[in-house]
């Protein structure tokens, strides 16, 4: 394939105003990103930049007001089963096993059933939950209904994860666990995600590249190349350069003024 697999040009997203009073808000104000092939992009920026609501577009939720979103080549007009979304809350069907509920996702997409009792085996394993594969969601920890909503949407074989805080309600330990296994399942089946995050560190530890966004109007603020090697250790967390990434990147949130 040639040419970007995600192409972002020149997207704007106004919403009218709540209430229907005058004053529609700019969410977006002429975003540009192009993400390559199994690249994983990482977005941080304060509260309210836009950040979901450029995942949306991207995901088919939402419709760009300006500009266009490109995904391979050809315009987003919808959800579709090349893109994959996780959001933070886990979405799991309560009433079916952690089997059934990563089958699931690939019922809709015409898979014969034994290829998706197969595939669903595999991701399970994949993600570490083999032993829980016939458990209800409700007998899990959050990190652990986490990795099944990842099993379920690399089991449907997206091209594209779309993650838009994952971790976001988990606790920092899980979190870091669930970061190194998300690379390591990156690592053996690589996609494209581009991975909403509010923590610097997650989105340096993950990221081969970090787009850091601005508020009013919603926009790119800076991008920073994150040349760290994976797989990305515990050592790599704690070398020099991973802190002086993660200091450039606090310092590009945080102090956007300069
Ligand atoms: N459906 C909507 N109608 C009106 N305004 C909206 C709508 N969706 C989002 N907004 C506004 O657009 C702005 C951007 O929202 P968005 O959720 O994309 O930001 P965000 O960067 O993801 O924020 P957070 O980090 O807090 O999740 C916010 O100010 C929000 O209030």
């Amino acid at each position: 394939m040639s040419g970007p697999k995600i192409l972002v040009r020149d997207v704007s997203k106004v919403f009218p105003p709540a209430g229907g009073g005058n004053g529609a808000f700019t969410a977006l104000g002429g975003v540009s990103l192009e993400i390559a092939d199994n690249e994983f992009v990482t977005v941080v920026g304060p509260s309210g930049c836009g950040k979901s609501t450029l995942l949306n577009i991207l995901a088919g939720l939402e419709t760009p007001s300006g500009g266009e979103a490109l995904v391979d080549g050809k315009a987003v007009d919808g959800p579709g089963p090349e893109r994959g979304v996780i959001f933070q809350q886990y979405a799991l069907f309560p009433w079916l096993s952690v089997r059934e509920n990563v089958e699931f996702g690939m019922r809709s997409t015409g898979v014969p059933k034994k290829e998706r009792r197969e595939r669903a085996e595999h991701f399970i394993r994949l993600v570490g939950l083999e032993r829980f594969a016939d458990a209800l969601p409700k007998t899990l920890s959050g990190g652990m209904k986490q990795r099944c909503a990842i099993a379920r949407a690399y089991a449907v074989n997206p091209s594209i994860l779309l993650m838009d805080e994952p971790f976001g309600a988990l606790d920092a330990l899980t979190r870091v666990r669930l970061q190194e296994q998300l690379l390591q399942t990156w690592s053996s089946d690589r996609r494209t995600v581009l991975f909403i995050t509010h923590d610097v560190d997650e989105a340096v530890f993950l990221a081969g590249r970090v787009i850091v966004m601005a508020a009013r109007p919603g926009r790119i603020h800076d991008v920073i190349d994150v040349d760290l090697p994976y797989p990305r250790t515990e050592e790599v967390r704690l070398s020099p350069e991973f802190g002086k990434l993660r200091n450039e990147v606090w310092q590009a949130v945080y102090h956007q003024d300069h």
